[in-house]
């Protein structure tokens, strides 16, 4: 499975504009050979407008599903486009749609844990779902920035048999060496892909990191992004998930009678 994560500068509080940027660098992307595209967190609002958020989200994701459900379709690639903030039912979500070859969507998945450290559950709704799919047979999760720190809701995917973990962000520069260190973390404790997307620049008073990765199962460094706007790529070798887990047996020898999470 061939990757290429698209390390965006969005302009913040200009979706307009975010979205002909989102395309332009999902056509630049579509041209090589990888199978799978995949955006940063709300790409389309920057992290995030607290003056009247509602004016500037999706509506029921409609902007969102037309462009990406047209471009994996003329392109033939499975796209993960990030999240974006999306009013449904009265209530924004940070909400991601993911989209299969032939431009359907294949799933959705609202962003679960609420970075309450920048009142992000005060403006936005949680959604109560975890989320997998199937990308060319590989089965996949989702989470969203501040769920990385949730080892719980990783485990209970990786528990749930997904190979390649994707996590769309808007993580600050300030805590880089936190999402390095994670996005490692969960990778090697899981033994599986992590495909972590970050974004980058000024959005709001905040300033995001870049260095988006990708990690393989034994928690090697597949490739990284720079400070700036870029787009990686990288190649997954699925099948070395069972190399791993047959030589270190983390999933055969846990103790659930002695953890006591909840
Ligand atoms: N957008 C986010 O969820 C930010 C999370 C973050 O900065 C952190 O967990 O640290």
């Amino acid at each position: 499975m061939k990757v290429s994560a698209i390390q965006m500068n969005m302009i913040f509080e200009e979706p307009e504009q975010n979205y002909l940027q989102a395309e332009q660098l999902v056509e630049e992307a579509s041209k090589g050979d990888c199978d799978v595209i995949v955006l940063p967190e709300t790409w389309n609002t920057g992290f995030f407008p607290k003056d009247n958020l509602e004016k500037y989200c999706d509506q029921n994701g409609q902007k969102t599903k037309a462009l990406f459900s047209r471009l994996a379709k003329k392109y033939h690639k499975h796209i993960i486009a990030g999240s974006v903030s999306d009013f449904r039912d009265g209530k924004c979500f940070n909400s991601s749609y993911i989209f299969d070859r032939e431009g359907n969507v294949i799933a959705n998945y609202d962003k679960t844990h609420l970075f309450s450290y920048m009142d992000e559950d005060k403006y936005y709704e949680k959604g109560g779902h975890i989320c997998t799919f199937n990308l060319d047979n590989v089965k996949c999760g989702i989470v969203i920035c501040y769920d990385l720190r949730f080892l719980e809701l990783v485990r209970t995917l990786a528990l749930d048999g997904i190979e390649v973990l994707f996590i769309v962000a808007q993580w600050p520069r300030v805590r880089l060496e936190h999402w390095m260190t994670l996005c490692k973390a969960r990778a090697i404790e899981n033994q599986i892909y992590v495909v972590a997307v970050n974004s980058c620049g000024v959005a709001g008073e905040t300033q995001y990191g870049g260095h988006s990765l990708m990690i393989d199962p034994w928690g090697n460094l597949i490739c990284e992004g720079g400070d700036e706007a870029c787009t990686i790529e990288g190649i997954l070798n699925i099948e070395t998930i069972q190399e791993i887990r047959n030589t270190i047996h983390v999933f055969k020898d846990r103790r659930t009678e002695l953890y006591q999470l909840g």
